[in-house]
């Protein structure tokens, strides 16, 4: 008997973690904090380069085991999970996107459908209908048979948010997913993943650069201070001028334009 086939546990969180700290050799890169995601949440990771958001997405998605503390995924850890049941519930966007050969756009969107496949794993004219969908959703409807490999940095970036969307995962868990985007498909992608969190009830956990974004995107916040400081909390709580000059290293100063809270280095 598959004991994974009644996961995930009814009426738990998305995602927790307790008590939760990462260490890197001897550099402890968070001290202990927790979280809970429900449906229909988003969590931003902000914090100075070099703190630990891609360790700590990492953590999170289960690629990699906590130094100190529990991860649990839909309530359960991630060891009571198989591969692809974890892969049907949660998909990750990584950084870098690995082409080893030259496929077409759509073989490669296809590949977010593999968690999904039958016994022969053979994709069907539904998930070929998904994954289209899927590009008319990043805007590249007509793209489906060019090669990857002959992609700008920003269709290639969006050719991954399509494999991710045509993965329908429950939860999303996004590192740095406006990579190579301009101003235009930053908004897209990221009102795309609001909408799967308003629509579908997914989660979304992702790590940005950008402050304003976190401020109009993000429910929740972890702020890495890149010296093992952690704060964790709503989005008010921890999109404070203190808090992020402290942890940028750069003074900034908030500003209330028009209900938007927007920061501006001094
Ligand atoms: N395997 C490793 N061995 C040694 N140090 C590592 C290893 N993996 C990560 N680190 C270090 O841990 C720290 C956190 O890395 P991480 O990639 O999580 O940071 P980040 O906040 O995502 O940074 P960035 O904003 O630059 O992408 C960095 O200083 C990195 O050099």
């Amino acid at each position: 008997m598959n004991a994974s086939r009644s996961l995930p546990l009814d009426e738990a969180p998305l995602l927790e973690a307790e008590r939760l700290a990462l260490q890197v050799g001897e550099r402890w890169l968070c001290c202990e904090f927790s979280l809970s995601l429900a449906a229909g949440e988003c969590l931003v990771l902000l914090g100075p380069n070099g703190a630990g958001k891609t360790t700590l997405l990492h953590t999170l998605a289960g690629l990699r085991e906590p130094s100190v503390g529990a991860v649990r995924l839909g309530g359960l850890p991630y060891a009571a999970w198989s591969a692809q049941d974890a892969a049907r519930y949660r998909g990750v966007l990584l950084q870098q996107q690995p082409d080893h050969f030259a496929a077409s756009v759509l073989e490669t969107v296809l590949i977010g459908r593999h968690p999904h496949l039958g016994r022969w794993g053979w994709e069907g004219p539904e998930d070929e209908r998904i994954c289209r969908a899927a590009l008319q959703d990043v805007g590249l409807a007509g793209f489906e048979h060019r090669g990857v490999l002959t992609l700008s940095g920003g269709e290639r970036q969006r050719v991954a948010v399509a494999t991710l969307l045509a993965q329908a995962p429950r939860l999303f868990l996004l590192d740095e997913p406006l990579n190579h985007l301009d101003l235009r498909y930053q908004i897209a992608v990221l009102d795309l993943f609001r909408r799967q969190a308003a629509q579908r009830g997914s989660g979304v956990v992702m790590v940005l650069h950008d402050i304003n974004l976190a401020a109009r995107y993000a429910d929740h916040i972890i702020l890495l201070d890149g010296r093992g400081g952690v704060v964790a909390g709503g989005r008010d709580t921890v999109l404070r001028a203190d808090c992020l000059s402290h942890a940028f290293g750069h003074a900034l100063r908030r500003y209330d334009l028009d209900g938007r809270i927007t920061f501006i280095p001094e």
